[in-house]
């Protein structure tokens, strides 16, 4: 055996979403914040490339570079790779992080319950986790401020017509469409169809809506859209389907917790939602996310809700990831047959 890398990964998933972790075998990216250096692998590509394509990675893979924490609060900092973007952050990917890095004993646990602060490159994000018997049961992540930027905005759609959208930030930017408007009862055998309509109506809101983050002038496009199912009311709390489409066209297995308080901000926006409430969004593989209002901020000038999301992750394996010199595809590769939903 012969390698000119060998990078170490914990595997997991939250809720069914893959997020693995990687915790050796890598230095630090140049730059000053977490946010440079997330800049710096998006630029660059070669770790992205080396783990999130084939023949390592594959399109339903989310990978995380775990860093030393620039903020003096944080006991972790993590790179979030998606598969076309490195993103401010993410629920599931947090989720898994704040898992591996506990269940593994990278950081001490305390049971019965562990708090911790990571540093995502959107910024820090505060962690709760239930703890027994050496497993980090539930997660509970603060995310970053959310909030609803345009209510009801009208989007022409070639082939679909004029729909009526919101569109809002959760840690990422989102275009959001009422599922059953679109025909859709978020059941598993649709997410083919979710996953290319939701890449066009992406790609058609970026075109003629734009995103703009008020704080981070970097963060200027829509990455994903939620189909987002009917609020019901019931003995819990309130309950809601919810299937993400993420670039280049495949479904979030989870139910997106990015998405999910993006949703909260809408509701409170509209006067649908209080820090009273809970909201549970259940994926199309019926896995749960649960979500509640913190309190309320604001970014920039925009009225912005303070979310929590919690969700269970699991770790499936570990990896070495090696390159033998002789590899003509040391940068892997992507074919359109499973890269993009047609
Ligand atoms: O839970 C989330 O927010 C994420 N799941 C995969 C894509 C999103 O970042």
């Amino acid at each position: 055996m012969r390698s000119t890398k060998t990078i170490h990964v914990v595997s997991a998933h939250a809720e069914g979403e893959v997020g693995d972790v990687i915790v050796g075998g890598v230095t630090p990216p140049p730059g000053e914040t977490i946010w440079e250096q997330s800049r710096w692998i998006a630029r660059d590509g070669t770790l992205r490339n080396f783990v999130l394509n084939e023949p390592r990675g594959g399109v339903f893979r989310h990978v995380n570079l775990l860093v030393p924490p620039k903020h003096p609060d944080a006991d972790a900092a993590f790179i979030i790779m998606e598969p076309e973007d490195t993103p401010p952050m993410s629920g599931s990917n947090s989720i898994c992080v704040s898992t591996v890095l506990l269940d593994s004993g990278i950081l001490p646990m305390q049971e019965p319950v562990t708090e911790i602060t990571l540093e995502a490159p959107g910024g820090l994000v505060r962690v709760r986790a239930e703890c027994r018997n050496g497993k980090a049961e539930r997660i509970f992540v603060q995310n970053l401020p959310s909030f609803a930027e345009r209510l009801d905005a009208k989007l022409e759609v070639e082939g679909l017509g004029t729909l009526t959208v919101d569109t809002a930030y959760g840690g990422d930017s989102f275009v959001i469409v009422d599922a059953a408007a679109m025909g859709f009862s978020l059941s598993p055998d649709e997410a083919h169809d979710i996953a290319k309509l939701g890449v066009r109506i992406t790609n058609t809101a970026n075109a003629a809506l734009g995103f703009h983050h008020p704080e981070n002038a970097d963060w200027k496009h829509f990455s994903f859209c939620l189909f987002a199912g009917p609020v019901e009311r019931t003995a819990e709390g309130l309950r809601a389907g919810a299937a993400v489409a993420i670039q280049p066209g495949k479904v979030d297995r989870s139910p997106t917790g990015t998405a999910l308080s993006a949703r909260m901000a809408v509701l409170h926006a509209r006067g649908q939602m209080t820090p009273e409430d809970r909201l549970t969004a259940v994926s199309l593989i019926g896995s749960t996310f649960s979500g509640r209002i913190l309190g309320t901020t604001t970014v920039g000038d925009r009225a912005a809700i303070l979310p929590e999301i919690s969700g269970r992750a699991w770790i499936t394996g570990t990896h070495q990831h090696m390159l033998d010199p002789s590899d003509p595809w040391a940068e892997g590769y992507r074919l359109t047959d499973t890269w993009g939903a047609r």
